[in-house]
């Protein structure tokens, strides 16, 4: 289990992260959902051990993350691609193997496992440099499990990712919670967070506005279903809890409907219910 208590971070005069308290349990895909700047990669950066918080704390079964002990038991794909691009594929794992306590007999077997695992056996001696956007970022996938750790942290994953390599993202994804393993994933996608998070955290400014399955956060913040029913009497909306009545009244008066739509909410109607504002402003 991740704890995180009262966490601060400032850098300079910008309060980037602002009392953040959650607790993601083993196991769980927990996704931080935001905008562009509201505090995610500092608030990883922090659960990861990269930096240090100003206030508050952070715990990963009960481990500082800065500790040894911890470290192994993270693998973080960062949001930025971290590859040798003139590395063959394998090279570059032969690397990434190298920095962490993995038996030097079991180093191949864990390579072209993380290999298979991605997908990318059969691009195993090539080049990064020859590979596409989502490749490299599948790659950082294989680099970041190959110690076998209990949680991996996916740092916007899918920017500038194919659509290919992004369903073999989310896959694996789903596949590492098969595995046991526990998925933290930042991503300002709200479509991403509603197909793959078990819990999701909505950040924004540096604060943690929400927390739950992507249901609760529905039923909490996102709003009734908006029906919309255009006829020969023009175009009337509704709230979903008017539908039974309304609706049905609405149509038996009508000779001709052209057109019914239904606008559920999402995680984007959450978002703009609770910030005033667009996710993707
Ligand atoms: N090293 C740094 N020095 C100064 N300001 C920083 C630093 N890192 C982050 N910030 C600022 O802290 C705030 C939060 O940034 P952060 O990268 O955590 O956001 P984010 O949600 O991950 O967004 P993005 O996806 O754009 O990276 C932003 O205002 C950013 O400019």
């Amino acid at each position: 289990m991740i704890q995180v208590n009262a966490l601060n971070k400032r850098f300079g005069s910008i309060h980037a992260v602002k009392d953040i308290s959650l607790e993601i349990p083993a196991g769980q895909i927990f996704g931080l959902l935001g905008p562009n700047g509201a505090g995610k990669s500092t608030s990883i950066s922090i659960m990861t051990g990269l930096i240090g918080c100003d206030s508050g704390s952070v715990t990963l079964d009960g481990l500082n993350p800065q500790s040894k002990k911890a470290r192994l038991k993270i693998g973080l794909i960062p949001q930025s691609i971290a590859l040798y691009e003139e590395l063959s594929a394998l090279d570059n794992l032969s690397f990434f193997a190298s920095l962490y306590d993995i038996p030097k007999k079991k180093i191949s077997e864990k390579m072209e496992w993380a290999l298979d695992f991605v997908g990318l056996s059969d691009r195993a001696n090539d080049r990064v440099s020859q590979f596409s956007g989502g490749m490299k970022r599948r790659l950082n996938l294989a680099a970041s499990i190959l110690h076998d750790p209990d949680y991996i942290f996916m740092d916007e994953p899918t920017a500038g990712v194919d659509p290919q390599s992004r369903n073999k993202l989310f896959e694996n994804v789903l596949k590492l919670k098969e595995l046991g393993k526990t998925v933290i994933y930042t991503t300002h996608y709200m479509e991403e967070a509603q197909k793959l998070c078990d819990k999701v955290g909505i950040i924004d400014h540096g604060q943690l506005l929400a927390l739950g399955t992507v249901d609760e956060l529905l039923s909490r913040y996102g709003g009734d279903t908006k029906v919309s029913i255009s006829s020969e009497q023009g175009v009337k909306h509704f709230e979903s809890g008017d539908v039974s009545k309304d609706l049905i009244e609405a149509l038996k008066n009508s000779n001709k409907v052209y057109d019914i739509s239904m606008n559920r909410p999402d995680l984007e109607t959450v978002f703009l219910n609770l910030t005033g504002r667009q996710l993707r402003d």
